[in-house]
């Protein structure tokens, strides 16, 4: 472990030391995926927020575990206007696994983002799906390589940083597809200002999204105002009625 991982929270260490542990897939993915963008465009242009809801089972910063089926709770999230799914597949802290994927991706027309803490090329193997998730913190200088590795399987690749440093880095590698996370990696407390903070550096042409900690409609306008072209929401869409929430997110600039 280098200094600065001394700085992650515990819960943080130990998700990055089992990613590290993880095998990768048996054989090289190719993938057709779905244009993210062009959903997130679409979703404009019918006047709904993009908004990516998260299966998410469970985490280290939520009490217990949702074991409802993952295609179920895909299907609730797309019928309240979800522009795209993420999934997690991260199996020992947030209940994921890659047949979850496999099996929402098959049952929706929507992209679907891999959730996961990948670390070397061959877990980008692990399985398909439209989008994947590169940290910069977890990945460090191997970003580039990556980057280019997730490309030429045909996945987009959605950057995620927490601040400028981090964002400099995704830009100069080349990210199109950037997620401030306002979740930070040393106390796991969210802040909106992370996002707005971190926003108006990145580049006018990439789609962004604003993650982690959107948990009401105000903080949805807020992020929207902040320039997120689209929000990541697990927790608020996860607790309770899936569809409703998800709703309350997608019509959260149209609704009283
Ligand atoms: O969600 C956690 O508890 C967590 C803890 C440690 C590292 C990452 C974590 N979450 C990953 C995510 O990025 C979120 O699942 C995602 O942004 C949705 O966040 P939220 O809407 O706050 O559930």
């Amino acid at each position: 472990m280098d200094a600065s991982e001394d700085e992650l929270a515990p819960e943080v260490r130990s998700i990055l030391a089992a990613a590290r542990d993880r095998s990768g897939g048996k054989s090289r993915v190719s993938v057709d995926a779905r244009s993210f963008p062009d959903a997130v465009d679409a979703a404009e242009a019918d006047g709904r927020v993009p908004v990516v809801a998260e299966v998410k089972p469970t985490s280290p910063t939520t009490e217990g575990t949702r074991g409802d089926d993952p295609v179920e709770l895909a299907r609730k999230m797309v019928g309240g206007g979800a522009t795209a799914l993420s999934v997690l597949t991260e199996p020992d802290h947030f209940g994921g696994s890659t047949e979850n994927l496999r099996r929402v991706r098959e049952a929706v027309d929507v992209p679907v983002l891999r959730k996961d803490f990948v670390v070397s090329e061959a877990q980008l193997d692990a399985v398909e799906a439209d989008l994947v998730l590169l940290i910069a913190r977890f990945v460090g200088d191997d970003l580039p390589d990556l980057l280019s590795a997730a490309r030429e399987r045909g996945f987009q690749v959605l950057v995620e940083v927490h601040d400028r440093a981090e964002l400099d880095r995704a830009v100069e590698a080349g990210a199109d597809i950037i997620g401030v996370n306002n979740r930070d990696l040393a106390k796991l407390e969210v802040d909106l200002e992370t996002f707005e903070r971190v926003a108006p550096h990145v580049p006018d042409d990439a789609t962004l999204l604003a993650e982690s900690g959107v948990s009401s409609v105000e903080d949805a306008r807020r992020m929207r105002a902040a320039g997120a072209d689209a929000l990541l929401v697990g927790t608020a869409i996860m607790d309770g009625d899936v569809r409703a929430n998800t709703e309350r997110f997608t019509t959260a600039e149209t609704s009283e």
